[in-house]
């Protein structure tokens, strides 16, 4: 059995002798080539961390002696990794070859697979082109998607994403059981062009649900209950209860239970995606992960980008014990890729059992958050830069943007992305601060006073991914790298980062404090009875 305790002690040794990162640079002036890696159009920059040769050999013996190599061939194996659940993982049968067989149970799912991603396209390019009709004769205009989680959030982060590439209806998307979300997406909308989608794993979704009954309502009054059928479609797993909640099969699109919800916008959760951007760019999205799949697939481990972002995952939050990472893209077109990866990376991997049940012995995921840049720069790098707590930087960053008339705003853009991984390792001293004082002709003592709050310890941490340009396949690539990455920072921690157990207590006690809130029970907790009674109190 691996000893994963010592290994990771040792890692921890190691990183407590760790080197100062930027005079790495000056010792190895071949320090960029050697430390950054390329597949699938992305070029993965891990240069400014202190890794060294050495301690990269520890982490690569580390994924080896956690056979991280073996884990992933069962996943693209199709065999039940989901240990909790008896399922396989293979949302990566949804972008494969179509001709290469991925068996389940012994069956392969490509003709699955293929027929329905055909399906999806089909009705996706009906309703674009103004084939697929409202009730009332008018083409489609606008898509709403309602869904939440896994169901959303990829859907939204991708359409996102590809707005240079969208050519269809406007979408839409409700998630939230609050109803202001569901009322301030309708407002604009007029119910004989819009189509929903209901979307939905497991069709049982309370929030979900919630948001498709009124959705329904709002049609149904508007248009009448025989126009509910030409104004809805679903995406799920669940065939009867999408029935009864009154679609019918041929405007349902399924996908199947071993697909994980975080894992799920290539399958027909997209559905929203082709709407936007079309079949043609769907599938190049698709590609896009394919590359990526391939790569992480057959690459050694040392020139692997996922398993080489999932090491440098666990040496900074294992070795180097820092609680978080930030993800910065410097693209506002991914604004919601940090949301989307707190659930990819946080569902997964915030775990603390192994997957025999035992607690685990060291630290699992970090905390993921981020924004855009540059808008960070302007709101919370402060902390970044002079902050008590290191927080390792992830930058994403294209070397072309979608708009050809201002590639000087572009490259104002990049430039500010390479000052901040660069001020970040660099810092900058006591010394350089007062000397900077004292040339703006502030007094000696003025400096002495002032340099202190400019000083700038440096030495933390960031990686860079970069690409061309976020076209559909870089977008797919972009995300298969974090997926693989969570996979192979699971695979080290000895956890199932498939099941999501821990959205369950709050869920049930959701449901049972629901005639508290309403007024139906008065009897709970002492600690939330108060709340309830003081809530009812404020109402109107
Ligand atoms: O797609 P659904 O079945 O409606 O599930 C939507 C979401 O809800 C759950 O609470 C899980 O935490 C998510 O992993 C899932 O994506």
């Amino acid at each position: 059995m691996t000893d994963r305790q010592a290994l990771f002690a040792a890692l921890k040794q190691a990183a407590a002798a760790k080197p100062a990162i930027a005079p790495l640079f000056e010792q190895d002036s071949g320090r960029f080539a050697s430390f950054s890696r390329r597949a699938a159009g992305l070029t993965l920059d891990f240069s400014k961390t202190a890794l060294t040769t050495r301690s990269l050999g520890q982490l690569l013996a580390l994924a080896r002696a956690c056979d991280v190599e073996g884990r992933r061939d069962a996943m693209f194996g199709g065999e039940t990794i989901n240990n909790t659940e008896s399922r396989s993982v293979l949302h990566v049968a949804l972008r494969n070859a179509p001709d290469r067989p991925i068996a389940v149970d012994g069956r392969d799912v490509m003709p699955e697979v293929t027929k329905e991603l055909g399906r999806v396209c089909a009705f996706a390019e009906s309703v674009r082109s103004g084939a697929v009709k409202g009730s009332g004769g008018a083409g489609i205009t606008d898509v709403v998607n309602i869904g939440i989680g896994g169901s959303d959030l990829g859907p939204v982060m991708a359409t996102l994403a590809l707005a240079p590439y969208h050519d269809g209806p406007r979408t839409h998307f409700v998630s939230n059981v609050d109803p202001a979300h569901l009322a301030d997406t309708l407002k604009s909308l007029d119910p004989a062009t819009t189509l929903f989608i209901v979307a939905s794993k497991t069709f049982t979704t309370a929030e979900t649900m919630a948001n498709a009954q009124a959705a329904r309502a709002w049609v149904a009054k508007a248009l009448g209950e025989a126009a509910v059928k030409d104004h809805f479609c679903a995406v799920s797993t669940a065939l009867k209860h999408v029935e009864a909640f009154g679609i019918g099969a041929d405007r349902m699109f399924g996908f199947w239970d071993w697909v994980g919800g975080r894992y799920s916008l290539w399958s027909s959760i997209g559905l929203s995606i082709v709407m936007a951007v079309g079949e043609a760019n769907f599938r190049a999205f698709l590609g896009g992960a394919r590359a990526m799949d391939e790569h992480f697939r057959t690459a050694p481990l040392a020139d692997n980008l996922p398993v080489l972002m999932g090491l440098v995952g666990v040496w900074h939050r294992n070795g180097c014990g820092y609680p978080a990472r930030a993800v910065l893209p410097y693209e506002q077109r991914l604004v919601r890729l940090p949301a989307y990866l707190q659930q990819l990376e946080m569902e997964s991997n915030g775990k603390s059992v192994t997957r025999d049940g035992a607690p685990v012995r060291w630290p699992t995921g970090p905390l993921v958050w981020g924004e855009p840049g540059t808008n960070g720069q302007h709101a919370f790098y402060q902390l970044l830069h002079q902050g008590t707590d290191v927080i390792p930087a992830e930058f994403l960053v294209g070397a072309e943007g979608h708009e050809p008339d201002h590639a000087d705003m572009h490259a104002m853009l990049v430039a500010n992305c390479l000052a901040q991984s660069e001020a970040l390792m660099r810092g900058r001293t006591r010394d350089q601060a007062r000397d900077q004082l004292l040339a703006m002709g502030r007094s000696e003592a003025d400096a002495d006073r002032v340099a202190p709050h400019r000083v700038f310890p440096g030495d933390r941490p960031s990686v860079t991914i970069l690409y061309r340009k976020l076209d559909p396949a870089t977008l797919g690539a972009i995300i298969a790298l974090y997926e693989h990455r969570v996979f192979v920072e699971a695979a080290i921690y000895d956890i199932n980062a498939y099941d999501q157990w821990g959205v369950e207590l709050g869920k049930e006690l959701a449901t049972a404090f629901l005639p508290l809130v309403t007024g139906e029970k008065a009897d709970a907790p002492a600690s939330t009875k108060g709340l309830a009674e003081a809530l009812r109190a404020l109402q109107g």
